[in-house]
């Protein structure tokens, strides 16, 4: 039997008293569809339907009696008759409440599920709890299969809108048994997500079985069209801050929290994001947006678009490696959610709000501390086999150039960037040292402390005419150049934007680079390419998260 429902899916054909499909008619007719559509079991409650549904489908059956009982808020097969009453109905599985809750008869989950398994060695027990304590314990007391069917039904265990991830990954870890996956389970995506996890089959029923319940969600969905702007959450995982805005459909930023990024790494920085969702959702609510379409989260690093982790984030983020986002995300906020580069989503943002609106095929490339590049082909972010490509900055612009921490040398990042910038001009100052004319070079900070200089003096040296500075910012729009011209010969975009905190301070290096681009390379492919400085700034990390939402939702990613 338990080979049969491996890897399966177990439909629950319930109604209660009252519901217009209450009755065995009904709810065989429903085992019959669900078998007919694939289902390898059937989960039922009552002994008549358990009978009639075994006899018409021939499906392996998981039965339960619910009967409530003063006193106790244990309702799933709570006593020995009810089990008794599943067993003579042919159950293949009887399924139990094997919650830490007061039982009906003052009996613990274990001493019960171990009274069951001496009257009943030959039918297989399933243990519904909770928690992951609950299911060690019920696989200790004899219980055959775990499953997570209690989840957020009980006051101690949280309850999302989507189905327990975490407890999941627990229970499969720590229980010895079979673990099924039970409980709000809504989408294909999610059942998949649970045998993934390890889970030996799935159980759903509402998303199947309760028309009311599916009516339910579309009557609400149709009810927010057209009498509420559609609205997303953006968030950007910095390494220093962590910022979250409730975006609305024209780009603009409703509401905002900004937090610092929790100096201790993964667990704290996860923790930190459902409160901020949570609060930028009741936002939206109040403010007569509708719910959020969904959470898009722009990260440092090199993200996994496909999976929705972050393979390998920001070394200024500790433990921020292989962080499985938008899973913990989804789960823990029960609303949709997409996670991409920050610069990808930068350059989404342009794309939807900003200076490469209208434009389908464009290219972002973001100037700070490092450079990160976001590529947009036919209307789409180019992401490559997983998500990693476009990392424009380590493009090589000199191939005997100086070696960038990537490992490679020329990188357009070692030029271009703002520790790029200091470390070429803290060269040049080390070549000729009095060269920096314009103050006395004593009181140079770097002449005292090299460590001190920032791309900022550089710039404002140049703009003083320090020959040195004008060399190193001169190699500088250079390397843009020939990076420009790499990216138009390679992509063939209309328009090249450059943004990040150098261009916000420094918007004439566009200028200075479409000049130099001119009549160089390909001219039908360079020379129509506009530079052009970003129109977002600080905002872009937000809203383009938030776009992201919107545009996987427009391409067919809608979850
Ligand atoms: C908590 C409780 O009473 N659960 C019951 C258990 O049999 C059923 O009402 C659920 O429909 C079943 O667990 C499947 O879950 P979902 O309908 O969420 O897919």
């Amino acid at each position: 039997m338990l080979e049969r429902i491996h890897r399966g899916l177990i439909v629950s054909c319930q109604a209660s008293e009252g519901d217009p499909l209450y009755g065995p008619d009904m709810m065989t007719r429903m085992a019959m569809a669900a078998k007919l559509g694939g289902a390898v079991g059937i989960r039922a409650n009552g002994g008549e339907d358990i009978r009639r549904i075994k006899e018409a489908t021939g499906l392996p059956v998981i039965g339960i009696v619910k009967r409530r009982y003063e006193g106790s808020d244990v309702y799933i097969t709570a006593t020995m008759r009810e089990v008794v009453e599943v067993v003579a109905a042919g159950a293949d599985v009887v399924a139990v409440d094997a919650t830490s809750r007061m039982r009906p008869e003052g009996l613990t989950a274990a001493e019960f599920l171990r009274r069951v398994k001496q009257a009943f060695p030959h039918v297989l027990l399933m243990a519904d709890v909770a928690t992951v304590d609950e299911g060690v314990a019920a696989a200790a007391a004899g219980a055959d299969l775990v499953a997570s069917t209690m989840a957020g039904y009980t006051p101690y265990s949280p309850s999302g809108d989507g189905p327990d991830f975490a407890l999941l990954r627990g229970l499969v870890e720590a229980v010895p048994v079979p673990v099924i996956a039970e409980g709000r389970i809504q989408r294909p995506e999610q059942a998949r997500t649970c045998i993934e996890l390890g889970c030996w089959a799935v159980v759903v029923g509402s998303a199947i079985t309760r028309p009311q319940e599916i009516t339910r969600m579309y009557a609400a969905a149709l009810a927010q069209a057209g009498t509420a702007a559609p609205c997303a959450i953006g968030i950007d995982i910095g390494g220093t801050k962590i910022a979250a805005g409730l975006v609305d459909a024209t780009g603009c930023i409703q509401a905002r929290r900004v937090i610092p990024t929790p100096a201790a790494g993964k667990e704290a920085i996860l923790a930190a994001l459902p409160p901020l969702v949570e609060e930028l959702r009741a936002e939206a609510l109040a403010r007569g947006l509708g719910l959020p379409a969904g959470v898009g989260v722009g990260a440092a690093g090199q993200v996994d678009v496909r999976r929705g982790t972050i393979r390998s984030g920001t070394p200024n983020i500790p433990n921020w490696s292989d962080v499985p986002i938008v899973e913990y995300l989804e789960q823990a906020c029960g609303l949709p959610a997409w996670v991409d580069n920050d610069v990808n989503a930068m350059a989404l943002a342009e794309g939807w709000f900003g200076a490469a609106r209208g434009h389908e095929n464009f290219v972002c490339l973001a100037l700070g501390t490092g450079i990160g590049g976001g590529v947009v082909t036919g209307g789409r972010l180019l992401h490559g086999a997983w998500g990693g490509a476009a990392e424009l900055g380590h493009m090589s612009v000199h191939l005997a150039g100086p070696s960038c921490n990537c490992g490679h040398r020329g990188c357009l990042e070692a030029y271009a960037s703002g520790r790029g910038l200091v470390e070429r001009m803290r060269e040049a100052l080390a070549a000729a040292p009095g060269s920096v004319r314009h103050g006395a070079p004593s009181l140079h900070p770097s002449a005292r402390n090299p460590a001190s200089l920032s791309a900022e003096m550089v710039f404002r040296w140049y703009r003083s005419g320090d020959p040195v500075a004008v060399a190193v910012v001169d190699r500088m729009v250079q390397a843009l150049a020939v990076a420009v011209i790499n990216i138009a010969h390679i992509f063939n975009p209309t328009i090249v934007v450059l943004g990040g905190g150098i261009v916000a301070h420094e918007p004439w290096l566009c200028a200075a680079v479409a000049a130099r681009i001119r009549g160089a390379g390909i001219r039908s492919l360079v020379d129509p390419v506009a530079v052009v400085p970003a129109a977002l700034r600080e905002e872009a990390g937000v809203v383009g998260a938030a776009a992201l939402c919107w545009t996987m939702m427009e391409q067919g990613g809608a979850k």
